[in-house]
C-alpha cells in the first residue's frame, strides 16, 4: 500500500492547536476550556469553548482576535467568568451560563489575571499588576509613547523580568470585585507581589501568597498569608522558610493544602513537595517528605507555553487527601496524596497531563493530555467505573495527513553508572538496512524533564530524515532529589558525560551513521551545546539557542543571574571568578571548531542576547568554523515556545537548514 502521508513541516505550526485549562461544571454535566491557535495572519487566538458531557458537543463561547483565558464557573454552575483582552488589557468579563451576551467586570490599568469565584458566587477574587499609588478603577492605562519614561531609575536587583520586562514600579496586588455593583476592594499593597490562592468556604478569608520579607531582592521566601475580605489583622500561615504556592482550604475550612519546598541551599534544584496547616493548631507539615516525586508538571515541550495555571492541589470530598499533578520518569500523572503521607497514582501512563479538573462530588474528572504523538486533547476519566473517554481530537485533520515517527524509549548507562532515560526517533520512513544522520538534543532548566510529550521540532527533524537523540542527563526532574541536584556546581561535568553516553549508545546501532552527528539545545541546552562543542569534533554541526556561554556576564545581565549562578555554578565573580570561568562555554573558544548556528531573542532577560553576541564575536574573531548569527527582534526566551509565529516557523527553518547544510 502506497503512504499517502507527508512528513511534518515547520509551517505546519500555524496548524496546530491545543486545549488548556479544562473546568468541569459543578455538577460534572460540561466542561469550559480555552483553545489557542493561529489566525490567518499568525496571530494567536484563544477562545472558550463549552464540551457537553451529555451530548458531546462541542460550542465555541467566544470568538474574534482576541486572547481569552481563565474560564470559572460560578459555584452553583449557573455563570461563568474569563479573562479577555476583548476591550484592550486582559480584563474580567462576565457571562450568564443562559445568556450570549457577556459584560466586562473589571477596568484595572495594567489589565488582571487569576479570577476565584466567592463561595456564594457574588464576588470574584483577582491579581494585578499596579503602580505605586496606582488604583484599579481608574480605567486602562494608555501605553502613549508620552508613557515611556525618558529614564528608569534602579534601585532594586530584581528590576527586570523575562516574562514581563521592566517590573520597576509595578507591583502584583489582589482585589476583590462584586460582581453585581462592580465594587472593587483592593485587598493588598506596597511593593510587593501578590497571588490569589483561594477563599475559605464561609467566605471571610482569602488565601493569598507574598514575598513581603524585608529584602526580597536576596529573600526569595514566600509566605502564605489568610487575609480577611473585609478588612482586619492578617494571619501569616508559613514562617518564612520555603517558597510556597497555591494556598487551597479544605471543605471544613480547617487546613490550607499547598505546594512548594523549604529554602536549604537550593532553590530551584529542589522538588516541590505538597503541604498542609493545620489552622486552629498553627501547624504546617510536609505530607510527601518521603515521596522523592517532583510535584507538579516538569515536563518540557514545544508546542504551549510552560506555566499554564495549574490547579494545585484539589481536596477530596471528604478531606483525607488531595489530588495533584506530579513528574516522574517523563510522564506527568495524577496523584491522589493522603494525609498520612500515602500516594495512589489516579491516572497515569506514557504522558503528559497538564491539567486537570474535578465535579463537586470528585465523581469525574477532565483532563489535558498530551503525549509523544498528541500535542493536546482533553480526555474524560469516570473515577467510580475507572473508565477514560476521549473528548476531543483538535488536531485530528490536521494529523491525519502527517506520518509522525513514535519515539522508542531507551534506558542506559550514564557517568558513575546511573540510570539514564532517553528516547530515540527513528527518520520518517526509515528502512532496516539504511544508515542515518543523528541529532542529540538537550533541554533547558536544566531542571525540566524531556518526557512523553509533543515534541514538533523533533519530529520535524524526523521528518527530514535525523535520527533524533533526546535524553534526561543528571540536573533533570523525574528520577529523584538526588538526581536534579547532582549538576549544581558540576555544569559540564557528569551531566556532560550522561549526554556523551548517550551519543556512544545509539551510535552502537547499526542504522545510526556516527560520521554524521548534529547537537542543538536551548538554554541550559544551548550553554551545553557550547560545552560540548568546545571539547572536541565529535559533532559535524551545532544549533545553540537562547544560550549560556559566559557565566561571569550572565551573573549581572539576567533576571535570575545574581542568584542562578549562586546555585547552579555555585560561585559568583566577586568571590570565585576562577569557578565561573571554569564552566563558562567561552573559555574554550580555542577548541570549537564545529560549524555553529547562534540563534538569540533580542529581549531575552533570561539569558540575555550580550551571551550569543559574545560567543559569536570570538568565534568570527577566531575564523575557524562557520558560524551565523540569527537575532529575533523583540523575541524573549520562550520564544520557541509561544514567541512570535512567524520567528517560531523561522527558528525551525534555520534549524533544519543548519543541519541539511553541515551533518
Ligand atoms: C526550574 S530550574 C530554573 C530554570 C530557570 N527558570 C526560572 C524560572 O528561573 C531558567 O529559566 N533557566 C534557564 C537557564 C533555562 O535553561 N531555561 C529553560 C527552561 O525553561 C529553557 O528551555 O528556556
Amino acid at each position: 500500500m502506497t503512504d499517502t502521508k507527508r512528513g511534518i513541516t515547520a509551517e505546519d505550526l500555524y496548524q496546530i492547536c491545543y486545549p488548556s485549562e479544562p473546568q468541569l461544571s459543578p455538577d460534572g454535566t460540561k466542561a469550559v476550556f480555552v483553545e489557542t491557535k493561529m489566525d490567518e495572519l499568525r496571530q494567536y487566538q484563544s477562545h472558550i469553548y463549552l464540551y457537553s458531557l451529555e451530548d458531546n458537543s462541542k460550542t465555541a463561547l467566544t470568538s474574534g482576535p482576541f486572547r481569552d483565558s481563565f474560564p470559572r464557573w460560578s459555584p452553583d454552575g449557573s455563570k461563568l467568568c474569563f479573562v479577555s483582552n476583548r476591550s484592550g488589557k486582559a480584563q474580567l468579563w462576565h457571562l450568564d451560563v443562559n445568556e450570549t451576551e457577556f459584560k466586562q467586570i473589571t477596568n484595572g490599568p495594567n489589565g488582571i489575571s487569576s479570577p476565584v469565584w466567592s463561595p456564594d458566587g457574588r464576588s470574584i477574587a483577582f491579581a494585578a499588576f499596579l503602580r505605586t499609588g496606582q488604583t484599579l478603577t481608574e480605567g486602562t492605562e494608555e501605553l502613549t509613547e508620552e508613557a515611556t519614561p525618558k529614564s528608569i531609575t534602579v534601585d532594586k536587583m530584581k528590576y527586570k523580568s523575562d516574562d514581563s520586562g521592566f517590573v520597576y514600579e509595578k507591583n502584583k496586588q489582589v482585589a476583590v470585585v462584586n460582581i453585581e455593583t462592580g465594587s472593587v476592594t483592593q485587598l493588598t499593597e506596597g511593593t510587593y507581589d501578590h497571588a490569589v490562592g483561594s477563599w475559605s468556604p464561609d467566605g471571610k478569608w482569602l488565601a493569598i501568597t507574598a514575598n513581603r520579607s524585608v529584602n526580597p531582592d536576596i529573600q526569595h521566601e514566600i509566605d502564605i498569608y489568610l487575609v480577611p475580605v473585609e478588612g482586619g489583622e492578617w494571619k501569616k500561615i508559613t514562617n518564612s522558610d520555603g517558597t510556597y504556592a497555591m494556598p487551597t482550604f479544605s471543605k471544613d475550612g480547617k487546613k490550607l493544602a499547598f505546594i512548594g519546598s523549604v529554602a536549604d541551599q537550593h532553590l530551584y534544584a529542589t522538588m516541590k513537595k505538597i503541604w498542609v496547616a493545620e489552622l486552629d493548631a498553627g501547624t504546617v507539615q510536609c505530607l510527601t517528605a518521603d515521596w522523592d516525586v517532583h510535584v507538579g508538571d516538569a515536563t518540557i515541550g514545544d508546542v504551549r507555553s510552560p506555566g499554564h495555571p495549574n490547579p494545585g492541589a484539589v481536596w477530596t470530598t471528604d478531606g483525607q487527601g488531595m489530588y495533584v499533578i506530579a513528574s516522574e520518569k517523563g510522564s506527568s500523572g495524577i496523584y491522589l496524596v493522603h494525609l498520612d503521607g500515602s500516594v495512589t497514582k489516579v491516572v497515569g501512563g506514557e504522558r503528559n497531563v497538564y491539567g486537570f479538573t474535578f465535579d463537586n462530588e470528585k465523581n469525574s474528572l477532565v483532563m489535558a493530555v498530551s503525549d509523544s504523538l498528541t500535542p493536546g486533547d482533553l480526555f474524560h476519566v469516570d473515577l467510580n467505573t475507572e473508565t477514560e473517554k476521549r473528548l476531543t481530537d483538535v488536531n485530528g485533520e490536521l494529523f491525519q495527513e502527517i506520518r509522525l515517527s513514535t519515539p522508542e524509549e531507551i534506558w542506559y548507562e550514564g557517568a558513575e553508572g546511573w540510570n539514564i532515560q532517553g528516547w530515540i526517533l527513528k527518520p520518517v520512513g526509515f528502512q532496516e538496512g539504511n544508515t542515518y544522520p543523528a541529532i542529540l538534543q538537550i533541554h533547558g532548566g536544566p531542571h525540566s524533564m524531556y518526557g512523553h510529550t509533543f515534541f514538533h521540532e523533533f519530529q520535524l527533524l524526523a521528518a527530514q530524515g535525523y535520527v533524533v537523540v533526546y535524553t534526561n542527563p543528571r540536573g533533570s526532574y523525574g528520577y529523584g532529589e538526588r538526581f536534579v541536584q547532582a549538576c549544581c556546581g558540576d555544569y559540564g561535568g557528569n551531566d556532560y558525560k550522561d549526554l556523551m553516553h548517550a551519543v556512544d549508545y545509539v551510535c552502537q546501532f547499526d542504522y545510526v551513521d556516527e560520521t554524521r552527528l548534529g547537537v542543538a539545545g536551548g538554554s541550559y541546552g544551548g550553554f551545553m551545546t557550547n560545552w560540548i562543542i568546545g571539547q572536541g569534533n565529535r559533532f559535524k554541526a551545532a544549533v545553540t539557542d537562547r544560550s549560556i556561554c559566559n557565566w561571569i556576564s550572565f551573573y549581572g545581565v539576567s533576571d535570575i543571574g545574581y542568584y542562578f549562578s549562586a546555585e547552579e555554578i555555585q560561585a559568583n565573580p566577586f568571590e570565585n571568578p576562577e569557578k565561573m570561568w571554569h564552566h563558562s562555554p567561552l573559555r574554550l573558544v580555542a577548541n570549537m571548531e564545529t560549524p555553529l548556528l547562534i540563534m538569540h531573542g533580542e529581549r531575552d532577560y533570561r539569558c540575555p542576547i550580550e551571551q550569543a553576541e559574545q560567543l559569536y564575536m570570538t568565534l568570527r574573531h577566531r575564523g575557524k568554523a562557520p558560524v551565523s548569527f540569527i537575532r529575533f527582534p523583540g523575541a524573549n526566551h520562550e520564544m520557541s515556545r509561544s514567541g512570535d509565529p512567524e520567528q517560531r516557523v523561522l527558528r525551525l527553518q534555520y534549524t533544519v537548514d543548519w543541519f541539511n547544510q553541515y551533518v
